[in-house]
C-alpha cells in the first residue's frame, strides 16, 4: 500500500513506518493544517490532523493520507498536552480519528503558551537543546523519556490503522 503522510517531522514518520510494514511505500510530505501553528483546543488540533490527512491523500495520489497533529487544550486541572490523528482511505469520504495520550503541562510551560508562544521553540528553550519535536518530544521530557513522541505518535497511528481495517471488514 502507498500511504502519505502530512508532515515532515521525523517523530510522525517514525510512528507511521513503525506500524506499517516495510512492503508499504511511505511518502512524507509538507502540507498545510488549516490551523494554527499552535493549536489551543481538541477540536483545533483535530481539524489540524484531518485536514493533513486530506491534503497528504490529494498531494502523494496515495492509497491512505495520514495526518497527525500536536496541540495543547484547556482542562480544570491546567494545560495538556494533546494528540490527534486523522486517516483518509482513496475510496472512503468521512476521516478515521484517533487520539493520543495526554499529560499535565508544568505551570511554567503553560503560562509561555497562554502568552502566544508555541510548544517547539518553549521545549527547545527550557532543555536548552534543538529540536526536540522531532526527537523525543515535550511528552518524551515530561515522562522522563519513558514515551517518546514517536511512541506515542505510533499508538494513534495503530489505532487509525486497527479502525481501518474493521471499516473494511465491515
Ligand atoms: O512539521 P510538523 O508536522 O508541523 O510538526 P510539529 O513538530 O510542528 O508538530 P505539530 O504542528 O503537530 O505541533 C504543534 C505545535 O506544538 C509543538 N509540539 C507539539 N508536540 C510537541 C512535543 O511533543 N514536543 C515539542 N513540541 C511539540 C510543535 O512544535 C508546534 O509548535
Ligand atoms: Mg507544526
Amino acid at each position: 500500500m502507498k500511504i502519505g503522510i502530512g508532515s515532515t517531522n521525523l517523530a510522525k514518520i517514525e510512528a507511521v513506518q513503525r506500524v506499517f510494514s516495510e512492503n508499504d511505500e511511505i511518502i512524507s510530505v509538507r502540507v498545510p493544517s488549516g490551523v494554527s501553528d499552535q493549536p489551543f483546543s481538541d477540536e483545533e488540533t483535530i481539524e489540524g490532523a484531518i485536514q493533513r490527512a486530506k491534503k497528504a491523500l490529494e498531494t502523494t495520489n496515495a492509497d491512505l493520507g495520514i495526518g497527525l497533529e500536536g496541540g495543547v487544550t484547556e482542562t480544570p486541572y491546567g494545560l495538556m498536552l494533546c494528540n490527534w490523528g486523522a486517516l483518509y482511505s482513496k475510496t472512503d469520504h468521512s476521516p478515521i480519528i484517533a487520539g493520543g495520550a495526554r499529560i499535565l503541562l508544568p505551570d511554567e510551560i503553560s503560562e509561555r503558551l497562554r502568552t502566544g508562544e508555541e510548544l517547539g521553540p518553549i521545549m527547545d528553550d527550557y532543555c536548552m537543546r534543538e529540536n526536540i519535536r522531532h526527537h523525543e518530544g515535550a511528552i518524551g521530557i515530561f515522562t522522563n523519556g519513558l514515551i517518546t513522541r514517536g511512541e506515542m505518535f505510533s499508538h494513534v497511528v495503530r489505532m487509525l490503522k486497527g479502525q481501518f481495517i474493521y471499516r473494511m471488514n465491515g
